[in-house]
C-alpha cells in the first residue's frame, strides 16, 4: 500500500512541475474528449430531421451537416493543440525531473553510490527509461480518465432525460468491466513486475555480452553465451506475452462491453421506438455515446493496471536513491530549459580549506553482501607528508580499505577522521582537492584527452602538462596524433591499460589534493618508471606543486621500500604495520610478500630480449 501511496504522491508532484503545460493539456484534452456530446446531438437533430420526427428541410439539413463538420474541426484543432503546445514539452520535462534527480542521488547524494546501483550499466539504462516512463504515463492517463469522467457526467444527463431505463441498462456492462479490472489488478502488477525484471535481466545480460565480446571469444565462448542468452529471451517472452494478455484481457472485456451495450439499446429500444417514445435521432445519440462512454472503464481498467506498475517502478527507482532520501527527493522540482540552452554548469572551486593534518581510521569494518568477505577492524593513521603503502596478498582487502575510507562502500563499523574530527559522510568529504583517488579499474570516456584529465576541474593547459608530467605520462601524450585534443575513450584512440592508469593518475594530480590514494599502477608502470614517479610526486610536493601525504596500495618494492609505513591486511585483517623494516622482522605475511616480490622484481629486471 506505501508504495502505491508512494507512486502517487510522485505522480502527484509530476503534475504540478509545469501547471501552465499540465493543466492548460488537460483543459484541451478534456474538451477533445467530451466534444463528441455535441457530435451526438448534431447526429440526434439531423437523424430527426431525416427521419421525419422534426420539421425537415433541406436548410436545416445542411445547416446540421455543417454543424457537425465544425464540432469535429474544432475537435482536430484542441488535438492539434494539445499535441503541439502542451503534453510534448510537460512529458519530457516530467521524464527530465524524474532522471535528473536519480542521476543527482547516484552522483552527489551522501552515502556510497556502488551498491545502489544495478550490476549491469544495462540495467541501470531500462530503469531510468521504462521505470521513468511508467511514472509519467500514469499522470497522463489521469487526464483521460478526469477527462472520460466528465464526459460520461454529461452523456449520462443527457441520456437519463431522454430514456431512464435504457440508460440503466447501459451501466450493467460498464460495471462488470469494472469488477473484472479491480479482480485482476493484483494478479497484473505480479506479472507486470515479473516481466519487467526478466527485461532487465536481457538488456543486463546482452551489456555484459558487448562489453565482453573479446572474452567470448577468446574462451571459443559465442555458442554457450547465445544459450544463456536464449533462455533469458524465453523467460522473458513468456513473461511478456503474459503481459500483454493480461492488459489484453481487459481491453477485450471493455470492447465486448460496448457490443454488448449497443445489443441492449437495440433491443430496449425497439419496442420505445414502436411506441413513439424513442426516436431515430435518440438511437443515434445512444449509438454515438455508448462507444465513448466505455472510455471510462476502459481508463479505469487502465488506472487499475498503471498504478501497480506505477508502484513497482517507484520501488525500484528507490533502489537507486541514497538510503536518507525519500520519493520526496525523487520527485523534487528542478529547473527545466524549454526551448531554450541551459546555463553552463557551475566549475568546481577548490577550497583549501580545513588541510591535512592527519587522517585517521578506526575499527573500519566492510563485509560484502553475504560472502562474508571484506576487511575488519582496520585502523590506520596518515599524517601529513607521509607514504603509506597497503599491501598483502591477492584478495586480501586492500582495495576494499581504501574505497572504504573514500566513503565508496558502505562500512558496517568504524569511522574515519580528518584532522580529528569524525567525518560524516567520507563520500562527500574525500574529494578533490581534499583527496583524489586513481583507482584500479580506471574509466575513460569518450571525449579528448584533456576533456577526460580535467572532467570540469578548473585548470590551465600548463597545469595539466605538468600533471600529466607527475603522472610519466608525457611521452605518450607525445605520442599521441593531436596531444591533449585527442579523443579517447571507447569511441576514440584505444590506449593500452597502463597508459589508461597513467592518464586516471594526472586526472587525480591536476586535482591537487591534499592526499592522493593510488591503487595498484603496477601494470602502469615498470620499476624504473614507478622510481620516476614517486620521485616526482616527491619533488613537486616539497615545492608546494603537488600531493605531499600519499596512500598507496601496492606489493612493489619501489613503493615498499620509499614507504614511512606498511599496513599488512591478510584475509581482511591487519597483521602489521609499520615501517618495512620493522615488518620484514616482526612480520611472517610481510616477510613471505617480500620474497614473492623480489622473485617479480627479478624477473622484471632481466633484458628485455629474455622476456618472453
Ligand atoms: N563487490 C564485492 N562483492 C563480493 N565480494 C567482494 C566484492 N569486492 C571484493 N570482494 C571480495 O572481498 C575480498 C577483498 O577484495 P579486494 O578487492 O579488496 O582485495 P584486494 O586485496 O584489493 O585484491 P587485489 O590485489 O586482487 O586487488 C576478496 O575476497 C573479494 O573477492
Amino acid at each position: 500500500m506505501s508504495r502505491i501511496s508512494d507512486a502517487l504522491l510522485v505522480v502527484g508532484r509530476m503534475t504540478t512541475f509545469t501547471k501552465k503545460r499540465y493543466f492548460g493539456g488537460t483543459v484541451m484534452w478534456a474538451a477533445f474528449i467530451i466534444t463528441p456530446i455535441v457530435t451526438g446531438l448534431v447526429l440526434k437533430s439531423l437523424f430527426d430531421v431525416i427521419s421525419g420526427q422534426k420539421a425537415a428541410t433541406l436548410e436545416n439539413a445542411i445547416w446540421l451537416c455543417a454543424a457537425f463538420v465544425a464540432v469535429e474541426t474544432v475537435r482536430g484543432g484542441l488535438l492539434w493543440l494539445a499535441l503541439n503546445f502542451f503534453w510534448p514539452y510537460w512529458w519530457n520535462g516530467a521524464s527530465t525531473i524524474l532522471q535528473t534527480n536519480l542521476l543527482r542521488s547516484i552522483l552527489t547524494a551522501r552515502g556510497p553510490a556502488a551498491s545502489r546501483l544495478p550490476h549491469s550499466s544495462g540495467e541501470a539504462v531500462s530503469r531510468f527509461r521504462d521505470d521513468v516512463h511508467d511514472l509519467v504515463v500514469l499522470a497522463d492517463n489521469l487526464v483521460d480518465l478526469v477527462s472520460a469522467f466528465a464526459f460520461a457526467v454529461i452523456a449520462f444527463m443527457i441520456m437519463l432525460a431522454i430514456s431512464p431505463v435504457i440508460t440503466l441498462a447501459l451501466v450493467l456492462p460498464m460495471i462488470v468491466v469494472i469488477i473484472l479490472t479491480r479482480l485482476l489488478s493484483d494478479v497484473i502488477r505480479r506479472i507486470h513486475s515479473r516481466a519487467r525484471a526478466l527485461g532487465a535481466a536481457v538488456t543486463a545480460y546482452i551489456g555484459e555480452i558487448f562489453s565482453g565480446v573479446l572474452a567470448i571469444k577468446t574462451a571459443g565462448a559465442e555458442d554457450a553465451v547465445l544459450e544463456r542468452l536464449r533462455a533469458h529471451n524465453r523467460a522473458r517472452r513468456e513473461a511478456a506475452v503474459k503481459d500483454r494478455l493480461a492488459m489484453d484481457l481487459l481491453d477485450t472485456a471493455t470492447g465486448a462491453s460496448v457490443e454488448i451495450s449497443i445489443g441492449l439499446i437495440l433491443l430496449l429500444a425497439a419496442p420505445a421506438m414502436r411506441q413513439g417514445t424513442f426516436t431515430v435521432g435518440d438511437l443515434a445519440l445512444f449509438t454515438s455515446y455508448v462507444g465513448w462512454l466505455t472510455f471510462l472503464p476502459r481508463m479505469m481498467g487502465r488506472m487499475l493496471y498503471r498504478v501497480p506498475q506505477a508502484a513497482v517502478a517507484t520501488e525500484r527507482l528507490s533502489r537507486l536513491m541514497a538510503s536518507h532520501e525519500s520519493v520526496d527527493d525523487m520527485s523534487k522540482h528542478g529547473p527545466l530549459w524549454f526551448g531554450q540552452e541551459a546555463p553552463p554548469a557551475s566549475l568546481p572551486v577548490p577550497t583549501r580549506s580545513d588541510p591535512l593534518h592527519v587522517l585517521e581510521a578506526s575499527g573500519l569494518t566492510v563485509v560484502h553482501g553475504d560472502t562474508g568477505r571484506g576487511i575488519r577492524e582496520v585502523s590506520l593513521r596518515i599524517p601529513q607528508g607521509s607514504f603509506t603503502v597497503v599491501t598483502g596478498a591477492v584478495g586480501a582487502g586492500k582495495t576494499t580499505l581504501v574505497r572504504a575510507l573514500l566513503g565508496l562502500l558502505p562500512v558496517s563499523a568504524g569511522e574515519v577522521r580528518w584532522n580529528g574530527s569524525v567525518v560524516d559522510d567520507p563520500g562527500t568529504f574525500m574529494v578533490p582537492d581534499r583527496v583524489a583517488y586513481a583507482g584500479q579499474v580506471p574509466r575513460l570516456f569518450s571525449e579528448s584527452l584533456r576533456e577526460n584529465l580535467l572532467l570540469g576541474w578548473p585548470a590551465s593547459d600548463a597545469d595539466l602538462g605538468r600533471a600529466v608530467e607527475l603522472a610519466t605520462f608525457e611521452q605518450d601524450l607525445a605520442d599521441m596524433p593531436e596531444g591533449l585534443s585527442t579523443v579517447v575513450g571507447p569511441r576514440g584512440v584505444r590506449l593500452s591499460g597502463g597508459q589508461v592508469q597513467r592518464a586516471t593518475a594526472a586526472r587525480a594530480l591536476v586535482r591537487t589534493p591534499d592526499l592522493l590514494v593510488v591503487d595498484d599502477l603496477s601494470s602502469a608502470l615498470d620499476v624504473e618508471t614507478e622510481h620516476q614517479l614517486w620521485d616526482r610526486i616527491a619533488t613537486a610536493a616539497s615545492v608546494g606543486r603537488g600531493p605531499s601525504t600519499l596512500l598507496v596500495v601496492s606489493h612493489r618494492r619501489a613503493a615498499l621500500e620509499r614507504a614511512d609505513q606498511v599496513v599488512v591486511l591478510d584475509r581482511g585483517e591487519v597483521v602489521g604495520s609499520g615501517p618495512l623494516d620493522h615488518l620484514l622482522r616482526t612480520c611472517p605475511e610481510m616477510r613471505r610478500l617480500w620474497s614473492e616480490e623480489s622473485i617479480v622484481e627479478a624477473e622484471e629486471e632481466q633484458p628485455a630480449q629474455t622476456r618472453v
